[in-house]
This record gives C-alpha cells, sequence and structure tokens, in this order.
C-alpha cells in the first residue's frame, strides 16, 4: 500500500527515501509486469491483425518492449536484421507501423503494395524526405527551409488543388523539371558523352603499363579517385575542382557521414564530418563566385550544354530557380546543390565498383563478358557503341544483380493531403511511408534461388538471364519463358534499386549508362586480379545507398595488350 501510495503521490522519491531493497525490486517487478502485459498487448494486436483480415486496413504496430522508444534503437542500429524481421509475416513480405520515439513510420513491402506505391499519384512527392535531408544531412540554414516545408502543390506540373503555393515557391516541381530535362532525352546523352570522354581521360593517363602488374591497395578508392573525379566534372564542369582540389575528398568523407547526420549525430561525435561539410560549402559558394564573375553564354559548347564555368544547363537553370524561391541566397543554395553532388556521384561511383569487382573476381564470367563485348568495342579507337553494350543480356543481368544485391536505399513518401489506398491497405494522411530496396531484393520467397543453389543473399550473374533451355532460371519463381532475353519485366515492385513512380530517381538512365560503359572499359583496357578471397559486406549506410566491402580491397592492375594507352 505504502507503495502505491508512493508511486502515486512522489514517484520520484522512492528509491531515495524507503531505502527499501524490498520495495524497489517490487517497484522494478511491478514495472517488468506492465511492460510484459503492454507488449503481449501490443502482440497480440499485431497477430489478430495479420490473422483476421477484413478488407483495407492500416498496417498493424511491430511490437516493441519501451513504450516511449518504440522500435527506435533497432531501426537504428540493428537495422539490417530488424527491417528483415518487421518486414516478413509467415514467409511472406507486408506492410507494418514501427513506433519510433512519439512519431510513426509506416513501411510498405511486397511486390503488389509497393507497385501500388508507385502508382498511387498522392506519393508522387519526395518533398518531405528532402526537406528532412535539406536541413539534417547537407546543413541548409533553418531560415531556408520554411519554402520547402510550405511546398504542397506536388511534384507535377498541375499543383494540387488545395495547395496556394506562389508559382515562383513550387520548389518540388521546379527542381524536379530542370532534372527531367538534364537527365533524359537529349540533356542526358551530352551529360554522359563528356563523363565517358573525361573517364577514358583518366584511365589512359595512368601510370600502368602493358608488361607488368601494378599492385594497388584499394578498389574502391581507385573508382572514387578515376570515376568520382570523371563523373563531377562532367556533371559540374571543370571550375569546381579546379578551385577546390580536395573537393573530391571532402565529399568521400562527408558521404562516409551521411548516416550519421540522418541519426541527427551531434557535432562534437564526429567533428571531421562537420568541417568536411562546413569545407564542402564553402567550396561550392566560392564556385558560385567565380562561376558569375566569368561565365558569358558565348562559352556554351557545341552541344548547347557544358561551359567551362557552370558545367551545365543543369546547373545554369538551377542558380535562377533556386535564388527566386522566398528567403533564398548563396549559403541555403549552396546546401541544395551539395544534395544534388552527392546524389549523383556516390551512388553511381560504388554501384559501377562493385559490379566491376563481381566481374573481375570470376576470370571465367570476365571471359565470357570481353566476348560478348566483341562486336560492340572498336579496338584501334576504343570507342564503345553503348546502343549495342547496354542490350548485352549477360552484362545486363551482372548489373540486375549486383543493384539488387546491393541497394540498401529507404524510398521516403508522404500523402500531405489524404489517407491513400495502397492495395489492400490504407496509408493514413500526413504519415512518413517508406519503402526499403533490401527487404524487397532479398526476399526469398520471389526471387528465384534455383531451388537453393544462389541464395539471394549471394551474387548469381545470371540470376536475371531467361534461358528456354533452362527451366530454373529467371528471376522469379516459375515465370514462363519464349526465347532467351533480359527482362525486368514482371519485377515492378521488386527490383526497386531507383524507387519508383513519378519520383523515381531522376539519374536512374544516367547511371545506367555510366555503370555500363565503366565495366566494359575496364574489361577492354586492363586486366584486373582480386587479391581479397574474401568479400565482408558494410552496412553502416544502410538506408541511403550502396553497401560497400567493410575492408579495403587489394587488387593487381595491367594494361591489357590491345588495351587504351595515354
Ligand atoms: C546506381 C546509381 C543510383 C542509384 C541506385 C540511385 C538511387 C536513387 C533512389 C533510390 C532515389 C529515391 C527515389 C524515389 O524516391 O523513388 C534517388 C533519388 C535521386 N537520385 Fe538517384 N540513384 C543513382 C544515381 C543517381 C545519379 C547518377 C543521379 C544524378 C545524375 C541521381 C540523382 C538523384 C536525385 C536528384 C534524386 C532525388 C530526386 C527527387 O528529389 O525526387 N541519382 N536515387
Amino acid at each position: 500500500m505504502r507503495l502505491i501510495n508512493l508511486l502515486v503521490h512522489n514517484p520520484t522519491s522512492i528509491s531515495f527515501h524507503t531505502g527499501s531493497t524490498m520495495e524497489l525490486a517490487v517497484l522494478c517487478s511491478l514495472l517488468s509486469l506492465l511492460l510484459l502485459g503492454r507488449y503481449t498487448f501490443v502482440w497480440l494486436v499485431y497477430h489478430w491483425a495479420h490473422l483476421h483480415r477484413k478488407g483495407k486496413q492500416v498496417p498493424p504496430t511491430f511490437p516493441n518492449v519501451l513504450p516511449l522508444l518504440g522500435s527506435a534503437l533497432p531501426f537504428a542500429f540493428d537495422c539490417v536484421s530488424f527491417i528483415k524481421k518487421a518486414t516478413q509475416y509467415a514467409g511472406s513480405l507486408v506492410p507494418v507501423r514501427l513506433s519510433i520515439l512519439s512519431g510513426e513510420i509506416f513501411l510498405f513491402q511486397g511486390p503488389e503494395t509497393v507497385a501500388a506505391v508507385w502508382k498511387q499519384p498522392q506519393l508522387g512527392s519526395p518533398i518531405f524526405i528532402y526537406t528532412f535531408a535539406l536541413k539534417h544531412v547537407f546543413g541548409m540554414p533553418k531560415h531556408a527551409l520554411a519554402p520547402y516545408e510550405a511546398d504542397s502543390s506536388g511534384s507535377h506540373r498541375k499543383p494540387h488543388p488545395s495547395s496556394d503555393v506562389a508559382p515562383h515557391n513550387r520548389v518540388d516541381f521546379l527542381t524536379h523539371v530542370d532534372l527531367f530535362k538534364a537527365f533524359g532525352g537529349s540533356g542526358l546523352t551530352a551529360l554522359f558523352i563528356r563523363c565517358a570522354d573525361l573517364l577514358r581521360r583518366n584511365l589512359a593517363a595512368l601510370p600502368i603499363s602493358t608488361d607488368e602488374w601494378v599492385e594497388m591497395p584499394d578498389f574502391y578508392a581507385f573508382f572514387q579517385d578515376q570515376l568520382g573525379a570523371a563523373v563531377l566534372e562532367g556533371l559540374y564542369g571543370p571550375t569546381l575542382p579546379v578551385l577546390s582540389p580536395g573537393f573530391l575528398r571532402d565529399l568521400w568523407t562527408f558521404d562516409r557521414a551521411t548516416p550519421k547526420f540522418a541519426k541527427l549525430i551531434p557535432r562534437f561525435l564526429i567533428p571531421e564530418a562537420y568541417q568536411a561539410r562546413e569545407r564542402l560549402l564553402e567550396s561550392i559558394r566560392r564556385w558560385y563566385k567565380h562561376a558569375r564573375e566569368h561565365f558569358d553564354e558565348s562559352l556554351i559548347g557545341p552541344d548547347g550544354d557544358a561551359d567551362p564555368y557552370w558545367g551545365s544547363q543543369l546547373v545554369r537553370s538551377r542558380q535562377k530557380v533556386l535564388l527566386e524561391i522566398d528567403s533564398q541566397d548563396d549559403d541555403t543554395i549552396a546546401a541544395a546543390d551539395l544534395g544534388l553532388i552527392w546524389a549523383s556521384v556516390t551512388n553511381v561511383v560504388p554501384s559501377s565498383m562493385m559490379c566491376a569487382l563481381h566481374i573481375f573476381r570470376s576470370p571465367s564470367l570476365s571471359d565470357r563478358l570481353r566476348d560478348s563485348l566483341s562486336d560492340a568495342v572498336d579496338t584501334s579507337t576504343w570507342h564503345i557503341e553503348m546502343d549495342k553494350v547496354l542490350r548485352k543480356p549477360l552484362l545486363s543481368s551482372v548489373y540486375a544483380e549486383t543493384l539488387r544485391l546491393h541497394l540498401q536505399a529507404y524510398v521516403t513518401r508522404c500523402s500531405p493531403h489524404c489517407d491513400v489506398g495502397l492495395g489492400s491497405w490504407w496509408l493514413p494522411k500526413n504519415r512518413v511511408c517508406m519503402v526499403n530496396t533490401y527487404a524487397s531484393h532479398m526476399d526469398a520467397s520471389f526471387w528465384n534461388t534455383r531451388d537453393g543453389e544462389f541464395p539471394v543473399e549471394e551474387f548469381w550473374a545470371e540470376r536475371f538471364l531467361i534461358d528456354p533451355k533452362d527451366e530454373r532460371s529467371g528471376p522469379v519463381r516459375g515465370m514462363c519463358r519464349y526465347e532467351p532475353f533480359f527482362s525486368v519485366q514482371g519485377l515492378e515492385g521488386a527490383w526497386i534499386p531507383y524507387g519508383g513512380g513519378y519520383a523515381a530517381c531522376p539519374g536512374r538512365h544516367f547511371a545506367k549508362r555510366i555503370i555500363f560503359y565503366t565495366t566494359s572499359l575496364m574489361l577492354t583496357c586492363f586486366d584486373i586480379q582480386i587479391l581479397n578471397e574474401r568479400l565482408v559486406m558494410d552496412n553502416s549506410s544502410f538506408g541511403l545507398g550502396t553497401q560497400k566491402p567493410k575492408q579495403q580491397v587489394r587488387f593487381r592492375i595491367r594494361r591489357r595488350k590491345e588495351g587504351l594507352v595515354a
């Protein structure tokens, strides 16, 4: 009785004033019982919701032990196994609601449900996550976030009927128009050709001969330096890296820390990451100033896109669009451009590297790919016919399998105006909806493993090839077959490395070209031996992009006899 009085009238005094170990023990038992009772209730509701489904319903809450924290700790720090556990029910992928601190996240998984997310017009805008990333990851000053937070007009040309955002503040729509122009149609060709030429230039200049193997300590660093530099200069021009030679190094330091920024880790715990971000923002502002002083329309090159100061039409247009939005200045738009630079460099480089790593780890795969490329590469000029390369079935399968295996991203949406139906589920208005690529790509009930011979966690170069002579081939169990082909047909909502729907990654066609080109060029120009026997992968950037090896991967490289020379 005394314990209950204390709990009700003066709970904080218990441990200090009773001095009774006995009472403390009773209190702990009582609390444990309460927690257990609460957990049992949530657990029952969760299973009841799955076992007695009646029509459309909001996904049930994944059982968690601690009332205030909810699933916050495993979601942030044990993501790989937690996501696997939380998104499975009775062997199938299911949507689930996660309690995270005082809020909620809805994870929508399963091929049909994910396809419904892509198709739902109310979920066409990524502005919610974009604003979060600008604020917490890319360091946009608080005063500039208001127009981003207020933009409920959507990504489409026609604003949402219930939104009254002024036309010049439609940041979601305006930035997407520029991205679609740059990375689709003729813009794509010009950007790709520039990056490809720069990569060829970089590789040709390497001090690697045909007679001797050169040993190098880190395969990923090789790609960061060669391909990263080519993409950066190809998209943003030579001025930025010339004015700030350490830009790329800072970008990789910042990239390693992005999961920590997203988890709101404070400055005193990761001072180097914050300093790298400040240097990046400063470099971008310096670049703006220099470009404004020197740019002239007459400097735009024959492709109608490139110029030596801003680099491309995309950047020139963003200068106008972003500065016209309320409360923006160089400090704030530098954060938005850091976001774009990060998105355009830091996924395509590790994805190309992982693709090449799988290829060069297997000499027989390298040989087969070289054979298949022989009609697409001109050995005298080293011109690569991209139209042919992009249609090569084996390379296409290696590309698709690499992204299936290594993409670990959350795709985030929100419906600001109304509740939305997603297949047989509801997503309530104004709640965070996420799709995790890893959960979809590791769904063993969906992907063909050839009766367990090639588990979903392992690389199988031929997973996406359908061989009419082999009924156990192809990505989906029991897929119907007519003739040999590579296809992602039937994989909507299942193979989702670039997200999907209207807000799918705008750089996906560019990224695909770069990955195909880089691997073809490397196969053509170099012999490479990977020296690490085992690959242990690093999941520390889970949720934000491409998985990389945990340790440095040592390798030996030699120019092929007929290969490219400077
Ligand atoms: C293998 C390489 C890449 C992967 C796996 C990838 C993946 C993704 C994913 C999953 C998203 C979220 C999509 C969604 O919400 O549905 C995204 C967004 C984005 N990506 Fe990529 N990406 C890659 C390369 C690129 C490249 C090369 C560029 C630019 C040239 C780029 C630019 C962007 C931008 C700007 C966004 C945000 C779009 C928005 O605000 O709606 N990405 N990417």
